[in-house]
């Protein structure tokens, strides 16, 4: 049994496909009554994304192009939210982006610019998309950002990410801190490894899904339903007291 969120309103951010972690944080937001708004990040993903949001229970008729490396993309897609629903109640931040170049050998040969598209798209989107939805919670919200353990200690071949997702999560922290008046709560979780298309640019994956089965505490993978129930809590009521933090949802392999 889900949490119930009906009334409310969540505008997810980084369905590509059907196995996005976004859309396992759909597909629980869904079942628990909730209305879903969605963005794209641009016109390869729209079709997939609105096939998709036709197989769910509720009715969730508006899904938006949002490219996260463009002002005007993210100010034309929070002023369409804010003339069609009013206000929202969070979003999840579900996006993320290196060059597949960038995720293999040495940290050193990081390139200046993939180093910066990496921070632009994987961190900083999480700032300019906070200050455009700021205004549509009036009522107050709860923002969720997508991470990994990449972003606290040393893990093979995620180098550029790694850097992007500290930068994340203390982006987290520091939106909690200044949002936290409006009674906007910011969040992220720490997802275990899942096979999607952005990890499979992360070169040798399938030894570190191999690894969590090996030894994290619960001896298996993470799945996109743990992590999307996780969100559904952070959404809720029952974590009104949780802001700034980053939960780790990942077998509990982060305590080893
Ligand atoms: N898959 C994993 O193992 C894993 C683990 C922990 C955290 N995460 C994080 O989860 C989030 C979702 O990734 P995923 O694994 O579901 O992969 P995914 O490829 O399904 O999702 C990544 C999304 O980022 C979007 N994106 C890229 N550039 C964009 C841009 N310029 N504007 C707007 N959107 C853009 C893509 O369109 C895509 O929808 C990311 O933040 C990722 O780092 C993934």
């Amino acid at each position: 049994m889900s949490i119930s969120l009906e009334g409310k309103t969540y505008v997810i951010m980084g369905v590509a496909n059907k196995r996005s972690i976004a859309w396992g944080i759909a597909r629980s937001l869904d079942q628990s009554g909730a209305r879903l708004i969605f963005t794209y990040a641009g016109e390869r993903f729209e079709k997939s994304v609105r096939d998709l949001v036709a197989t769910l229970d509720g009715n969730h008729d508006i899904i938006l192009p949002c490219d996260v490396t463009n002002d005007e993309s993210v100010e034309n897609c929070f002023s369409t939210i804010k003339e069609q629903v009013g206000t929202i109640d969070g979003l999840a931040h579900c996006i993320a982006f290196a060059k597949t170049e960038e995720l293999a050998g040495n940290f050193s040969d990081t390139s200046r610019d993939g180093f910066l598209l990496a921070q632009n798209i994987s961190s900083y989107s999480l700032t300019i998309i906070a200050r455009h939805a700021k205004p549509l919670m009036s009522e107050g919200g709860s923002i969720i950002a997508l991470t990994y353990i990449g972003g606290e200690r040393v893990m093979p071949n995620y180098n550029v990410m790694g850097v992007a997702k500290a930068s994340l999560e203390m982006s987290v922290r520091y939106l909690a801190a200044d949002l936290g008046r409006q009674g906007i709560r910011v969040n992220a979780i720490s997802s275990g490894p899942i096979r999607t298309l952005s990890s499979k640019g992360v070169s040798d994956f399938n030894s570190i899904l191999h690894e969590i089965e090996e030894k994290a505490p619960l001896h298996r993978n993470t799945t996109p339903e743990e992590v999307g129930d996780t969100a559904v809590f952070l959404f809720s009521n029952m974590s009104r007291g949780i802001t700034g933090e980053t939960i780790h949802v990942d077998s509990g392999y982060h305590i080893l």
